[in-house]
């Protein structure tokens, strides 16, 4: 059992510190506005009775288990008391992390390891110098209570066993990080993901398709292979030789990054920011709890499905 502090109870904060309770871990919750870590306590219930009834989480676990794992203090120095690894998951914004970083070398224990969430920040130059030997990124997918797969960067001075305790502890929570050797914005997944992005608002923003079209494809003609097979599965049973004529032919460029999306600015200038905010690209009228539990249980009968089905790609390829 380790004493871990998550700074940040937002969308991902709040996940992680229940990750970290179902891992065996005694969390301290904090975040900066105390409305988001009051609310964090009941998006963390509600995840865990779902996760309950899906057998996800032990049968035993009642919110009296959450609330003896998980507290939530509004001081920074009370939340980081103790700490031996401290999660950061606040704003993607540089100056922020920057901040609580130098906050975090005054207040944190000496030899806390610093783990930050970014998507695709290099905070190692935020990180005080006496922070660096144990400065990494371990980068969560959300839900991070479904989906186990962990970027983990060590920092330019992080010392190998920091690194290796961290990676061994969410081994030992099993959790699939995957460790890499330098950090690269977005690291895998997240460059992918990247990737998508950027087409698909291309197309959206040029009006080839509209977004529930888009996803329609997504999932009608991409989502069913990719568990089974990933890229390069997929790719060994389209042959490669078509593999390199699509290259040869030059038969996709990518479009230009233009750093932003006219449709998504429209919908954020219209207050449609997502599932919390009732609308986004779709319309989501339901209560958030429930649209997370919705998500959730299909994520979860997903994932039991895929445990029975085994893969025939990847690091545990059953083929
Ligand atoms: N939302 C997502 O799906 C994912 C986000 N991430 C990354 O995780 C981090 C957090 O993202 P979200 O949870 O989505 O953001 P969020 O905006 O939902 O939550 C961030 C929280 O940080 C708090 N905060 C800001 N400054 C703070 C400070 N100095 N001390 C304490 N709390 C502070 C805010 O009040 C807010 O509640 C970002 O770096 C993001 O790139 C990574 C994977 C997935
Ligand atoms: O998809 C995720 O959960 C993560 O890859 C993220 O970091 C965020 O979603 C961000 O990259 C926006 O896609």
């Amino acid at each position: 059992m380790a004493r871990v502090a998550v700074i940040g109870a937002g969308t991902m904060g709040h996940a992680l510190a229940l990750v970290f309770a179902l891992g065996g871990h005694r969390v301290r919750l904090t975040d900066s506005n105390p409305e988001t870590l009051a609310k964090a306590q009941g998006l963390m219930e509600t995840a865990l009775a779902t996760l309950v009834e899906g057998g996800e989480a032990p049968k035993d676990w009642t919110s009296g288990h959450l609330a003896q794992a998980v507290t939530r203090h509004e001081s920074l120095e009370e939340a980081v008391d103790g700490a031996e690894l401290i999660v950061e998951a606040i704003i993607e914004v540089p100056e922020a992390k920057r901040a609580l970083y130098e906050r975090l070398d005054a207040c944190a224990p000496p030899d806390a390891a610093i783990a930050s969430n970014t998507s695709h920040l290099d905070v190692f130059p935020l990180i005080p110098a006496a922070r660096q030997r144990r400065a990494m990124i371990a980068h969560w997918y959300t839900p991070p209570y479904l989906v186990d797969l962990v970027d983990m960067i060590p920092g330019p001075q992080c010392e190998p066993a920091a690194f290796e305790q961290v990676f061994g502890m969410l081994k030992a929570m099993g959790k699939q990080p995957l460790g890499l050797k330098k950090f690269v914005p977005g690291y895998v997944a997240n460059r992918i993901q990247a990737a998508i992005g950027l087409e698909v608002q291309h197309l959206l923003d040029e009006g080839v398709a509209t977004a529930p079209e888009i996803d329609a494809a997504i999932i009608h003609g991409l989502a069913l292979r990719l568990p089974i097979l990933g890229y390069y599965a997929k790719a060994d049973f389209t042959g490669l030789p078509l593999m390199q004529a699509v290259g040869r032919n030059k038969s996709y460029t990518p479009p230009e990054p233009r750093g932003s999306s006219p449709v998504l600015d429209r919908l954020v200038a219209e207050g449609r920011t997502g599932v919390l905010a009732g609308a986004g690209y779709y319309d989501w009228p339901d209560d958030p709890a429930k649209l997370f539990e919705a998500r959730d249980r299909r994520l979860i009968a997903l994932k039991q499905a895929m445990r029975e089905i085994g893969t025939m790609a990847g690091l545990e390829r059953d083929a």
